[in-house]
Protein backbone atom coordinates (compact mmCIF):
# COMPACT_ATOMS: atom_id res chain seq x y z
CA UNK A 1 0.00 0.00 0.00
CA UNK A 2 0.73 3.51 -0.93
CA UNK A 3 1.07 5.54 2.00
CA UNK A 4 -1.11 9.01 1.33
CA UNK A 5 0.06 10.97 4.16
CA UNK A 6 3.93 10.77 4.97
CA UNK A 7 5.14 12.71 8.06
CA UNK A 8 9.10 13.31 9.40
CA UNK A 9 10.00 15.48 12.08
CA UNK A 10 6.55 18.25 11.37
CA UNK A 11 7.24 21.18 13.92
CA UNK A 12 5.34 23.93 14.68
CA UNK A 13 6.80 26.70 16.89
CA UNK A 14 4.63 29.44 17.43
CA UNK A 15 6.03 33.17 18.60
CA UNK A 16 3.48 35.69 20.09
CA UNK A 17 4.00 38.99 21.84
CA UNK A 18 3.70 38.79 25.32
CA UNK A 19 2.25 41.89 26.78
CA UNK A 20 2.27 43.25 30.13
CA UNK A 21 -0.85 44.41 31.55
CA UNK A 22 -1.69 48.31 32.01
CA UNK A 23 -0.23 51.02 30.06
CA UNK A 24 2.98 51.42 31.07
CA UNK A 25 3.41 47.28 29.63
CA UNK A 26 1.42 48.50 26.19
CA UNK A 27 4.45 51.09 26.08
CA UNK A 28 7.27 48.79 26.92
CA UNK A 29 6.29 45.62 24.60
CA UNK A 30 5.78 48.35 22.13
CA UNK A 31 9.36 49.62 22.69
CA UNK A 32 11.33 46.39 23.73
CA UNK A 33 8.95 43.60 23.25
CA UNK A 34 9.18 40.29 24.86
CA UNK A 35 8.01 36.91 22.81
CA UNK A 36 6.73 33.87 23.82
CA UNK A 37 7.25 30.97 21.83
CA UNK A 38 5.31 27.97 22.24
CA UNK A 39 6.43 24.45 20.86
CA UNK A 40 2.37 23.62 19.05
CA UNK A 41 4.18 20.42 17.74
CA UNK A 42 6.98 18.74 18.31
CA UNK A 43 8.77 16.68 15.37
CA UNK A 44 6.15 14.41 14.85
CA UNK A 45 6.33 11.30 12.74
CA UNK A 46 3.94 9.10 10.89
CA UNK A 47 2.42 7.58 7.91
CA UNK A 48 -1.46 7.26 7.00
CA UNK A 49 -2.44 4.28 4.03
CA UNK A 50 -4.82 4.80 1.64
CA UNK A 51 -8.84 3.92 2.92
CA UNK A 52 -7.77 4.38 6.23
CA UNK A 53 -9.89 5.20 9.14
CA UNK A 54 -7.18 7.21 11.74
CA UNK A 55 -8.64 9.13 14.75
CA UNK A 56 -6.05 11.52 15.65
CA UNK A 57 -7.48 12.21 19.65
CA UNK A 58 -5.62 14.45 22.68
CA UNK A 59 -6.52 16.69 25.79
CA UNK A 60 -7.27 20.41 24.43
CA UNK A 61 -4.36 22.47 23.50
CA UNK A 62 -2.38 18.70 22.24
CA UNK A 63 -1.57 19.96 18.69
CA UNK A 64 -4.47 18.79 17.07
CA UNK A 65 -5.45 21.21 14.64
CA UNK A 66 -2.41 23.11 14.48
CA UNK A 67 -1.18 19.76 12.70
CA UNK A 68 -4.43 19.47 10.86
CA UNK A 69 -3.35 22.91 9.44
CA UNK A 70 -0.46 21.57 8.35
CA UNK A 71 -1.78 19.31 6.44
CA UNK A 72 -4.07 21.18 4.34
CA UNK A 73 -1.69 23.46 3.74
CA UNK A 74 -3.08 26.61 6.04
CA UNK A 75 -0.10 26.55 7.91
CA UNK A 76 3.59 26.48 6.78
CA UNK A 77 5.27 23.79 9.30
CA UNK A 78 8.54 25.29 11.73
CA UNK A 79 10.38 22.19 10.55
CA UNK A 80 10.32 18.59 9.07
CA UNK A 81 8.65 17.04 5.84
CA UNK A 82 5.16 16.37 4.66
CA UNK A 83 3.44 15.02 1.92
CA UNK A 84 0.12 14.95 1.62
CA UNK A 85 -0.87 12.77 -1.72
CA UNK A 86 2.45 13.71 -2.95
CA UNK A 87 2.26 17.12 -2.99
CA UNK A 88 3.73 19.86 0.00
CA UNK A 89 0.44 20.93 1.11
CA UNK A 90 2.33 24.51 2.68
CA UNK A 91 3.40 25.45 -1.13
CA UNK A 92 0.62 23.01 -3.56
CA UNK A 93 -2.67 24.22 -1.25
CA UNK A 94 -5.09 24.85 -4.16
CA UNK A 95 -4.18 21.68 -5.41
CA UNK A 96 -4.09 19.98 -2.53
CA UNK A 97 -7.56 21.40 -2.36
CA UNK A 98 -9.38 19.80 -5.51
CA UNK A 99 -8.21 15.99 -3.56
CA UNK A 100 -8.88 16.93 0.01
CA UNK A 101 -12.51 17.51 1.92
CA UNK A 102 -12.61 18.95 5.34
CA UNK A 103 -15.40 19.25 8.07
CA UNK A 104 -14.68 21.76 11.14
CA UNK A 105 -17.29 21.79 13.33
CA UNK A 106 -17.20 25.39 14.20
CA UNK A 107 -16.88 26.56 10.66
CA UNK A 108 -19.58 25.30 7.88
CA UNK A 109 -19.42 26.02 4.27
CA UNK A 110 -23.43 25.66 3.71
CA UNK A 111 -25.01 29.50 3.29
CA UNK A 112 -27.16 29.81 6.34
CA UNK A 113 -29.79 31.26 4.38
CA UNK A 114 -29.94 29.04 1.49
CA UNK A 115 -30.34 25.72 0.69
CA UNK A 116 -28.28 23.12 0.42
CA UNK A 117 -28.77 22.74 -2.99
CA UNK A 118 -27.61 26.71 -3.59
CA UNK A 119 -24.49 26.10 -1.40
CA UNK A 120 -23.56 22.59 -3.54
CA UNK A 121 -24.02 24.36 -6.73
CA UNK A 122 -21.48 27.05 -5.51
CA UNK A 123 -18.87 24.18 -4.18
CA UNK A 124 -18.90 22.73 -8.00
CA UNK A 125 -18.35 25.82 -9.26
CA UNK A 126 -15.76 26.37 -7.00
CA UNK A 127 -14.37 22.55 -8.02
CA UNK A 128 -14.43 22.89 -11.11
CA UNK A 129 -16.95 19.89 -11.47
CA UNK A 130 -18.00 19.45 -14.56
CA UNK A 131 -21.95 19.19 -15.03
CA UNK A 132 -23.12 16.02 -15.95
CA UNK A 133 -20.40 14.55 -13.19
CA UNK A 134 -21.89 17.32 -10.64
CA UNK A 135 -25.02 15.87 -11.47
CA UNK A 136 -24.02 12.65 -10.97
CA UNK A 137 -21.92 12.85 -8.31
CA UNK A 138 -25.03 14.75 -6.83
CA UNK A 139 -27.19 11.77 -6.80
CA UNK A 140 -24.88 9.46 -5.44
CA UNK A 141 -24.56 11.41 -2.42
CA UNK A 142 -28.31 12.16 -1.89
CA UNK A 143 -29.13 8.79 -1.92
CA UNK A 144 -25.98 7.57 0.67
CA UNK A 145 -26.86 10.43 2.99
CA UNK A 146 -30.62 10.65 2.76
CA UNK A 147 -30.59 13.72 2.03
CA UNK A 148 -33.53 14.40 -0.78
CA UNK A 149 -35.97 17.16 0.78
CA UNK A 150 -33.53 18.38 2.52
CA UNK A 151 -31.80 19.84 -0.10
CA UNK A 152 -34.55 22.44 -0.47
CA UNK A 153 -34.98 23.77 2.91
CA UNK A 154 -32.82 26.71 4.11
CA UNK A 155 -29.93 25.58 5.95
CA UNK A 156 -30.76 27.57 9.04
CA UNK A 157 -34.24 25.70 9.06
CA UNK A 158 -32.28 22.52 9.37
CA UNK A 159 -31.89 20.63 12.67
CA UNK A 160 -28.33 19.86 13.61
CA UNK A 161 -28.02 16.16 12.51
CA UNK A 162 -29.39 17.22 8.94
CA UNK A 163 -27.07 19.97 8.37
CA UNK A 164 -24.22 17.75 9.39
CA UNK A 165 -25.16 15.12 6.70
CA UNK A 166 -25.26 18.11 4.30
CA UNK A 167 -21.82 19.44 5.72
CA UNK A 168 -20.09 16.03 4.82
CA UNK A 169 -22.06 15.80 1.34
CA UNK A 170 -20.72 19.25 0.71
CA UNK A 171 -17.27 17.84 1.47
CA UNK A 172 -17.83 15.41 -0.56
CA UNK A 173 -18.89 16.75 -3.94
CA UNK A 174 -15.22 16.82 -5.28
CA UNK A 175 -14.81 12.94 -4.69
CA UNK A 176 -11.95 14.09 -2.64
CA UNK A 177 -9.66 11.27 -1.39
CA UNK A 178 -8.79 12.12 1.98
CA UNK A 179 -11.22 13.99 4.04
CA UNK A 180 -10.45 15.88 7.90
CA UNK A 181 -13.77 15.19 10.08
CA UNK A 182 -12.75 17.39 12.90
CA UNK A 183 -15.52 16.66 16.11
CA UNK A 184 -18.42 15.58 13.38
CA UNK A 185 -20.70 14.41 16.08
CA UNK A 186 -20.54 16.52 18.81
CA UNK A 187 -23.60 17.98 20.06
CA UNK A 188 -25.73 14.90 18.27
CA UNK A 189 -28.39 12.81 20.14
CA UNK A 190 -27.32 9.17 20.59
CA UNK A 191 -29.31 8.02 17.33
CA UNK A 192 -28.14 10.67 15.22
CA UNK A 193 -24.72 10.11 16.23
CA UNK A 194 -25.12 6.41 14.99
CA UNK A 195 -26.13 7.58 11.89
CA UNK A 196 -23.35 9.66 11.19
CA UNK A 197 -21.11 7.06 12.32
CA UNK A 198 -22.81 4.49 9.71
CA UNK A 199 -22.46 7.35 7.27
CA UNK A 200 -18.71 7.83 7.33
CA UNK A 201 -18.42 3.81 7.48
CA UNK A 202 -20.16 3.28 4.24
CA UNK A 203 -18.08 6.59 2.58
CA UNK A 204 -15.00 4.89 3.81
CA UNK A 205 -15.88 1.41 2.26
CA UNK A 206 -17.73 2.22 -0.57
CA UNK A 207 -15.38 5.24 -1.70
CA UNK A 208 -12.22 4.02 -0.23
CA UNK A 209 -11.57 7.51 1.75
CA UNK A 210 -9.31 8.23 3.76
CA UNK A 211 -10.53 9.23 7.29
CA UNK A 212 -8.49 11.94 9.37
CA UNK A 213 -10.67 11.83 12.48
CA UNK A 214 -10.92 14.13 15.55
CA UNK A 215 -12.78 13.52 18.28
CA UNK A 216 -13.17 13.81 21.87
CA UNK A 217 -16.29 10.98 21.52
CA UNK A 218 -15.16 7.19 23.35
CA UNK A 219 -17.80 6.00 20.72
CA UNK A 220 -16.92 7.98 17.70
CA UNK A 221 -13.22 6.53 17.83
CA UNK A 222 -14.23 2.84 18.66
CA UNK A 223 -16.72 2.49 16.36
CA UNK A 224 -15.21 4.25 13.35
CA UNK A 225 -11.13 4.38 13.71
CA UNK A 226 -9.04 1.53 12.32
CA UNK A 227 -5.95 2.90 14.00
CA UNK A 228 -5.73 5.76 17.12
CA UNK A 229 -2.78 8.07 17.67
CA UNK A 230 -2.78 9.98 20.20
CA UNK A 231 -1.19 14.01 20.62
CA UNK A 232 -0.52 15.71 23.53
CA UNK A 233 2.25 18.17 24.43
CA UNK A 234 3.04 18.30 20.29
CA UNK A 235 4.38 14.81 20.53
CA UNK A 236 2.57 11.72 20.00
CA UNK A 237 2.38 9.44 22.55
CA UNK A 238 0.69 6.94 21.26
CA UNK A 239 0.41 5.09 18.26
CA UNK A 240 -2.07 1.79 18.01
CA UNK A 241 -4.50 -0.18 15.90
CA UNK A 242 -7.69 -0.11 17.43
CA UNK A 243 -8.26 -3.58 18.42
CA UNK A 244 -5.31 -2.98 20.53
CA UNK A 245 -6.89 0.20 22.27
CA UNK A 246 -9.88 -1.63 22.71
CA UNK A 247 -8.64 -4.46 24.67
CA UNK A 248 -6.59 -2.66 26.61
CA UNK A 249 -8.18 0.84 27.47
CA UNK A 250 -11.72 1.69 25.75
CA UNK A 251 -13.58 -1.37 28.32
CA UNK A 252 -14.98 0.58 30.61
CA UNK A 253 -18.51 1.73 30.97
CA UNK A 254 -19.57 3.79 33.89
CA UNK A 255 -22.83 3.19 35.53
CA UNK A 256 -24.67 6.50 37.15
CA UNK A 257 -28.22 5.51 39.25
CA UNK A 258 -29.84 7.60 41.62
CA UNK A 259 -32.64 5.45 43.36
CA UNK A 260 -35.77 7.22 45.12
CA UNK A 261 -35.24 5.60 48.64
CA UNK A 262 -31.95 4.45 50.46
CA UNK A 263 -30.61 1.14 49.28
CA UNK A 264 -27.29 -1.00 50.11
CA UNK A 265 -25.31 -1.58 46.95
CA UNK A 266 -22.63 -4.38 47.68
CA UNK A 267 -21.25 -4.48 43.71
CA UNK A 268 -17.25 -4.47 42.55
CA UNK A 269 -16.75 -1.19 40.83
CA UNK A 270 -19.09 1.05 43.12
CA UNK A 271 -16.66 4.53 42.90
CA UNK A 272 -18.80 6.90 44.49
CA UNK A 273 -21.46 6.80 46.65
CA UNK A 274 -23.65 9.39 48.14
CA UNK A 275 -26.53 10.87 49.76
CA UNK A 276 -28.33 12.73 46.71
CA UNK A 277 -29.86 15.65 48.62
CA UNK A 278 -33.13 15.61 45.85
CA UNK A 279 -36.47 17.78 46.59
CA UNK A 280 -37.87 14.25 47.08
CA UNK A 281 -35.92 14.01 50.52
CA UNK A 282 -32.95 11.29 50.71
CA UNK A 283 -32.56 8.94 47.86
CA UNK A 284 -28.87 7.59 46.96
CA UNK A 285 -27.04 7.94 44.10
CA UNK A 286 -24.31 5.54 42.79
CA UNK A 287 -21.59 5.93 40.04
CA UNK A 288 -20.46 2.75 39.14
CA UNK A 289 -17.48 1.42 36.11
CA UNK A 290 -18.07 -1.51 34.82
CA UNK A 291 -14.87 -3.29 32.87
CA UNK A 292 -16.84 -5.24 30.05
CA UNK A 293 -14.09 -7.38 29.82
CA UNK A 294 -14.65 -9.28 32.90
CA UNK A 295 -17.98 -7.83 33.77
CA UNK A 296 -21.54 -8.42 32.64
CA UNK A 297 -22.86 -5.44 31.79
CA UNK A 298 -26.73 -6.07 31.34
CA UNK A 299 -26.03 -8.86 34.94
CA UNK A 300 -24.76 -5.51 36.57
CA UNK A 301 -27.48 -3.03 35.48
CA UNK A 302 -30.12 -6.26 36.21
CA UNK A 303 -28.41 -6.21 40.03
CA UNK A 304 -28.65 -2.58 40.23
CA UNK A 305 -32.61 -2.53 39.23
CA UNK A 306 -32.96 -4.91 41.82
CA UNK A 307 -31.94 -2.86 44.66
CA UNK A 308 -34.67 -0.64 44.74
CA UNK A 309 -36.84 1.89 42.71
CA UNK A 310 -34.41 3.42 39.83
CA UNK A 311 -35.24 7.17 39.81
CA UNK A 312 -32.94 8.06 37.01
CA UNK A 313 -29.98 5.93 35.21
CA UNK A 314 -27.20 6.65 32.54
CA UNK A 315 -24.50 4.65 31.09
CA UNK A 316 -21.79 6.14 29.65
CA UNK A 317 -18.28 5.15 28.19
CA UNK A 318 -15.51 6.54 30.28
CA UNK A 319 -14.67 9.80 29.51
CA UNK A 320 -11.92 9.93 26.51
CA UNK A 321 -9.74 12.07 28.86
CA UNK A 322 -9.70 9.61 31.57
CA UNK A 323 -8.78 6.74 28.71
CA UNK A 324 -5.76 9.33 28.25
CA UNK A 325 -4.83 10.05 31.27
CA UNK A 326 -5.02 6.24 32.45
CA UNK A 327 -2.49 5.68 29.25
CA UNK A 328 0.27 8.43 30.26
CA UNK A 329 0.31 7.33 33.26
CA UNK A 330 1.40 3.47 32.01
CA UNK A 331 -1.94 1.78 32.90
CA UNK A 332 -1.69 -1.45 33.94
CA UNK A 333 -1.51 -3.92 30.47
CA UNK A 334 -0.02 -1.86 27.98
CA UNK A 335 3.87 -3.74 27.20
CA UNK A 336 6.14 -0.84 26.91
CA UNK A 337 8.16 -2.18 24.00
CA UNK A 338 4.82 -1.87 21.89
CA UNK A 339 2.80 1.25 20.42
CA UNK A 340 4.13 3.49 23.07
CA UNK A 341 6.25 6.16 21.52
CA UNK A 342 8.77 8.04 24.26
CA UNK A 343 8.12 11.99 24.42
CA UNK A 344 10.28 14.37 22.39
N1 LIG B 1 -1.84 30.98 16.02
C1 LIG B 1 -1.34 30.63 17.18
N2 LIG B 1 -0.50 31.43 17.86
C2 LIG B 1 0.05 31.09 19.02
N3 LIG B 1 -0.20 29.91 19.64
C3 LIG B 1 -1.03 29.06 19.04
C4 LIG B 1 -1.65 29.36 17.79
N4 LIG B 1 -2.44 28.31 17.44
C5 LIG B 1 -2.32 27.39 18.43
N5 LIG B 1 -1.48 27.83 19.39
C6 LIG B 1 -1.08 27.10 20.61
O1 LIG B 1 -0.54 25.85 20.20
C7 LIG B 1 -0.93 24.81 21.10
C8 LIG B 1 -1.66 23.71 20.32
O2 LIG B 1 -2.92 24.21 19.88
P1 LIG B 1 -3.93 23.38 18.96
O3 LIG B 1 -5.03 24.32 18.59
O4 LIG B 1 -3.19 22.74 17.85
O5 LIG B 1 -4.47 22.28 19.97
P2 LIG B 1 -5.66 21.22 19.77
O6 LIG B 1 -5.08 19.91 20.12
O7 LIG B 1 -6.27 21.37 18.44
O8 LIG B 1 -6.69 21.64 20.89
P3 LIG B 1 -8.31 21.64 20.89
O9 LIG B 1 -8.74 20.24 21.21
O10 LIG B 1 -8.61 22.57 22.00
O11 LIG B 1 -8.77 22.14 19.57
C9 LIG B 1 -1.78 25.48 22.15
O12 LIG B 1 -0.94 25.76 23.25
C10 LIG B 1 -2.24 26.75 21.50
O13 LIG B 1 -2.46 27.75 22.45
Amino acid sequence: MMPVVTVSGLTKRFQTKVKQPGLSGSVRSLLRPEYQTIDAVRGISFTVERGEILGFIGPNGAGKSTTIKMLTGILRPTAGQLRVLGLNPGRDRVRLAFHIGSVFGQKSQLWFHLPPADSFQLLAGIYEIPAPDYQKRLDFLVDLFELGELLSIPVRRLSLGQRVRCEIAASLLHQPEIIFLDEPTIGLDVVVKQRIRDLIVKLNREEKTTIFLTSHDVGDIEQLCHRVMIINHGAIVLDEPIQHLKSHYLNKKVISVRYSQTVRIDLPGLVQWKEDGTSEGHGYAARIEVDTLTQNLSQVIAQLLSYGEVADITISDQPLEQIIAAIYTGGPELPPERGRVADA
